[in-house]
């Protein structure tokens, strides 16, 4: 368990209630605690435009996003006016975010919180808890899914009751992908990602998307190693999509980690329905029907070592709120 860092803040709009350090550090007893499970995030198609200046040198993107079924959850409870913020991390694959030197205060999930306490006029007086079970830097979308989990709890922690789409205006300031992962599912990302259009369950799109196996079991290709988002997209300028890939960041993802396209090439042999590198990598995604389909990608993961940890999940997924007293 990482240790739990409290930074109490300057007060500014008020004298804080005259409470120790450690009464601080606390949270008032009785306060309530509202979890999120926020799946992750893979893409099922990536098309990779020019950048844009205007966008921070982001590139222009046309994405179908899928939130599968590996869940971060994030707990958010009140602590006492003035006391500032905590953050505290659990997990067994916590890649960079276990380093000491890993700055609290760059956090997703604590720049998500700093977004809704500037928004709502609040000072951003919470205890976070992330238990991380999202590989990091994996291109599932992590750091977002916590940071979309933290809009979430807080949305509900401070009664605010914000539509999705208000909370997707405030993710869009934070990072590309953030605001698909407020609401999961299924759904069509345009601009440099941050513009959603939801897929509805049922719809014709929906059903498309389910014919071509996209609703169901999903096995996870996982790496101790992390990509660099922003090396990906600058690799892509430099190699360009592969011929024919559903992800074109796939060629640049594997020019930098070649262990992924080895993951792909056998998972597809052995009979996945799709399989391909997710987002800006190396994790690797494969759509499978059933069992024995899967324990046949399984097993040729396994045989030559091509991933490090497998993950089986369902896809599509959405974001789950539970409120304790
Ligand atoms: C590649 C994708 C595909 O969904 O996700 P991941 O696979 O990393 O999770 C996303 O585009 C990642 O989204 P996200 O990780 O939020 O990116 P941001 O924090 O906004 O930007 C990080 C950096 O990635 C590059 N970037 C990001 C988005 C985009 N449309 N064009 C870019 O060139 C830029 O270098 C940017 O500075
Ligand atoms: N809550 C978080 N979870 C995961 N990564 C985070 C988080 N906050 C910040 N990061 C940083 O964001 C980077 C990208 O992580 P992540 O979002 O998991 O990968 P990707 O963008 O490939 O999906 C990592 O280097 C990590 O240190």
């Amino acid at each position: 368990m990482s240790p739990v860092l409290t930074r109490p803040r300057a007060t500014q709009h008020r004298e804080a209630q005259h409470l120790t350090k450690d009464e601080l550090a606390q949270t008032p007893a009785g306060a309530m605690t509202v979890s999120v499970d926020c799946p992750a995030k893979t893409n099922l198609t990536l098309e990779v435009g020019p950048t844009h200046d205007e966008w921070g040198g982001r590139h222009a993107l046309d994405t179908v996003y899928c939130a599968v079924g590996v869940y971060d959850t994030v707990t958010a409870t009140a602590k006492y006016p003035g006391a500032g913020f905590s953050l505290d991390i659990e997990g067994t694959h916590l890649g960079d975010l276990a380093a000491s030197s890993s700055d609290m205060r760059r956090n997703h999930a604590v720049l998500a919180l700093f977004a809704m306490a500037e928004a709502a006029g609040r000072d951003p007086d919470v205890a976070l808890t992330i238990t991380k079970r999202i590989p990091v830097g994996a291109g599932l979308g992590g750091g977002s899914a916590d940071a979309a989990a933290t809009l979430l709890a807080v949305n509900r922690l401070w009664d605010l009751n914000w539509s999705v789409d208000r909370l997707r205006t405030i993710a869009a300031t934070l990072g590309a992908d953030m605001p698909f992962c407020v609401a999961g599912g299924f759904a069509h990302g345009t601009g440099y990602g941050e513009r959603i259009e939801g897929i509805v369950p049922d719809s014709p799109q929906w059903r498309e998307l389910a014919a071509q196996g996209f609703a169901g079991d999903v096995l996870v290709g996982a790496y101790q190693s992390q990509l660099s988002t922003p090396e990906v997209y600058r690799t892509f300028d430099a190699v360009g999509a592969g011929e024919g890939d559903r992800n074109h960041l796939q060629a640049a993802a594997i020019n930098l980690h070649p262990r992924s396209g080895r993951a792909v090439d056998a998972a597809a042999l052995a009979g996945a329905r799709h399989a391909f590198v997710s987002g800006s990598g190396p994790s690797v995604v494969a759509f499978v029907d059933g069992d024995a389909a899967a324990q046949r990608v399984i097993d040729a993961w396994r045989a030559d070592g091509l991933v490090d940890r497998i993950i089986r999940a369902k896809a599509p997924a959405k974001p789950l709120v539970r409120v304790s007293q």
